[in-house]
C-alpha cells in the first residue's frame, strides 16, 4: 500500500510514438505538481525518450531489456521500426516478456520504502495489471484515444453480433449512447467487430489486454472535459469497481509550459521545414500533409497524393515515411517552387503552429487531431486505420472543424483516394467557404482546449484531484 506521503509515479509507455509522446508530456504535467516520475522503457526507446523529456531532476528513465523472439527482426523495439504492420502482433506478444523486469523494478521501489502512488501504463501492456495487483499498486490505463472513440469501440465489441449483420454503410445504433454523428459499420475499427471470433489472434490479444483494461483502477484520457462530457459516464460504465476516467489533456500543451520547452540550442539552425515555412509570406496559405507513424500507404497511393497536391495549386509541406517511394518523374520540376517534401522526423507541433499553415491533410490519429485543433488549423480528414474514422467523423460532422476527403472502396479491400479527390478537398479546405468556416470552428475549439490545461482549467483541476485521490488511496 503506498504511503500517504509518497509522491512518485511510474509511467510505462507502449513503444510507439503516438502512444508514448502523450505520456512523456504527462510526466511533465506531474512534475509541475511536485510528483517524481520514473519512466520505464527499453534501451533503444530510452534514447528517443531522452530527447523529448527535459533534463529534469524529478523525471528519471529506467531501462529494461527488450526480449528477442522468433518472428520479430532483432533490434526492433518500437512499432516505427517494424518492416510492416504484419509484425505488430509478434511485437505485442514480445512486450509480454517485459513483465518480469517490470515487476522487479516495482518490487525494488517497494522494498526501498519508495512505493509509487500508481503505475500509468498503456492499454497494450495489459500484463502490468497483474503485477500491480500483486504488489498493491493502483494501475491507471492509457489508450491514447478519445473517450468517445473508446466508448464506441467498447460498445461495438459488446454488440458485435448485431452490428455484424448490418451492411457497411448502414447506420449503427449503440444502446445507451448519444453520438455526435451518424455512425456506420464502416467507421468501426476492424478489431472491435471480431470479439466473437476466437480464431483471430489479434482479437484474442485485444480481449486479453481489454480484460486488464476494465479491471484497472482508473483511466487517463488525453482529451478535455468540454469535449468529452457527454460520453464519459457511458465510457466508465464498461469498467469494473467504479473506475473513473480522468481527462487531463491536451497533454502536449504541458510541453509548452514554462520550464519545459524542449531545450533549444540558440546556435542551432532552424530545420529545413521551418526555414521553408518562414519563406512563405501569406498566412494560412500552406497545407501540411502527414499520415502519422503507423499507417502503411502504398506507393501508388502516394503517387496520387503527389499529383493531387500538384493539381490543387496550393503550397504544401508533406512528410513522407515510405522508404520505397520516390516522386513520379517530372514532378520535382513542377512542384519545386510550391512544395516541400521531407522524409525525416519533423516537429509537427511547431509546424502546425506556424503562421503559414492553414490546413492539415491528416490520417486523424488522435494526437494529430488535438495538435491541429489547438493550433486552430482545420483538417482535411483521410482516416486510414484503427479508430481514425471515428476521429474524422468527430472533427468533420461532430465539431465542424474539418472536411472529408472523398474515399472510394475498390474491388479489393483497399480504399483509394484519387488525385481529383485530393485536389478538390485541398482547394475547398484552403480557399473555399466550407474551409473558412471549418477554420473558425477549429480556432474556437483551440481556445477551449488551451484553457483546459491552464490554472483553474478543467484538465488542470482534474490532475490535482487525481493526485489527491491517489494520495488518499
Ligand atoms: O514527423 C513526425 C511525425 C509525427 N510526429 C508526432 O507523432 C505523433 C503521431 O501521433 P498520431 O497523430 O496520433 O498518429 P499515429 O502515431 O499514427 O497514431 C496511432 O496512435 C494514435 C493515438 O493512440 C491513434 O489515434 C492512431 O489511430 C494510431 O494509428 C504526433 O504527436 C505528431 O506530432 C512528429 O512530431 N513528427
Amino acid at each position: 500500500m503506498p504511503s500517504p506521503t509518497a509522491s512518485h509515479v511510474v509511467i510505462f509507455p507502449f513503444m510507439a510514438q503516438g502512444h508514448a509522446l502523450p505520456l512523456l508530456d504527462l510526466s511533465k504535467a506531474l512534475s509541475l505538481q511536485q510528483i517524481k516520475v520514473t519512466i520505464i522503457t527499453t534501451p533503444s526507446n530510452a534514447k528517443s525518450i531522452a530527447k523529448c523529456v527535459p533534463n529534469h531532476p524529478d523525471i528519471h528513465l529506467h531501462e529494461i531489456p527488450f526480449p528477442t523472439i522468433n518472428g520479430l527482426p532483432i533490434g526492433c523495439e518500437n512499432t516505427s521500426q517494424l518492416p510492416s504492420l504484419e509484425f505488430l502482433l509478434p511485437f505485442l506478444h514480445a512486450t509480454k516478456q517485459l513483465q518480469k523486469p517490470f515487476e522487479e523494478v516495482l518490487e525494488t521501489m517497494i522494498k526501498s520504502n519508495a512505493p509509487p502512488l500508481c503505475v500509468i501504463s498503456d492499454f497494450f501492456l495489459g500484463f502490468t495489471l497483474a503485477s500491480c495487483q500483486a504488489l498493491g499498486v493502483p494501475r491507471l490505463v492509457f489508450h491514447g484515444m478519445s473517450a468517445l472513440s473508446m466508448a464506441i469501440s467498447k460498445s461495438s465489441w459488446v454488440n458485435a453480433s448485431q452490428i455484424n449483420s448490418l451492411s457497411m454503410l448502414d447506420p449503427v445504433d449503440l444502446p445507451g449512447m448519444k453520438l455526435p454523428f451518424t455512425l456506420t459499420k464502416a467507421d468501426l475499427p476492424a478489431e472491435t467487430l471480431n470479439s466473437s471470433n476466437h480464431d483471430d489472434p489479434m482479437s484474442e490479444f485485444i480481449g486479453e489486454v481489454g480484460w486488464a483494461d476494465v479491471n484497472s483502477w482508473g483511466i487517463i484520457i488525453n482529451s478535455f472535459e468540454e469535449l468529452e462530457k457527454d460520453h464519459i459516464s457511458f465510457f466508465e460504465s464498461f469498467y469494473k469497481n467504479g473506475a473513473k476516467a480522468w481527462c487531463l489533456g491536451p497533454l502536449f500543451l504541458y510541453d509548452k509550459i514554462e520550464g519545459f520547452e524542449r531545450s533549444i540550442n540558440q546556435n542551432q539552425k532552424p530545420s529545413m521545414s521551418t526555414q521553408w515555412l518562414d519563406e512563405q509570406s501569406t498566412p494560412d496559405s500552406v497545407i501540411y500533409v502527414s499520415f502519422g507513424t503507423q499507417a502503411d500507404v502504398s506507393d501508388s497511393q502516394l503517387d496520387e497524393v503527389a499529383f493531387g497536391l500538384e493539381e490543387s495549386g496550393v503550397p504544401f509541406l508533406w512528410v513522407v515515411r515510405s522508404k520505397t517511394w520516390s516522386l513520379p518523374s517530372g514532378m520535382e520540376e513542377k512542384i519545386k517552387d510550391r512544395g516541400l517534401i521531407v522524409s525525416e522526423w519533423v516537429d509537427q507541433r511547431q509546424i502546425l503552429s506556424h503562421r503559414a499553415i492553414g490546413g492539415f491533410l491528416s490520417h486523424c490519429g488522435w494526437n494529430s487531431v488535438l495538435e491541429s485543433v489547438v493550433a486552430g488549423v482545420p483538417i482535411l480528414a483521410w482516416p486510414m486505420i484503427a479508430e481514425q474514422s471515428l476521429n474524422a467523423k468527430l472533427i468533420v460532422d461532430g465539431l465542424g472543424a474539418g472536411l472529408s476527403v472523398k474515399r472510394v472502396q475498390n474491388q479489393g479491400s483497399e480504399i483509394l483516394v484519387s488525385r481529383q479527390a485530393i485536389s478538390e478537398g485541398v482547394k475547398e479546405l484552403m480557399r473555399g467557404q466550407k474551409g473558412r468556416s471549418a477554420r473558425e470552428r477549429a480556432e474556437a475549439l483551440g481556445r477551449v482546449a488551451r484553457r483546459a490545461v491552464q490554472k483553474d482549467g478543467s484538465s488542470h483541476d482534474t490532475l490535482s484531484n487525481l493526485i489527491d485521490r491517489l494520495r488518499a488511496y
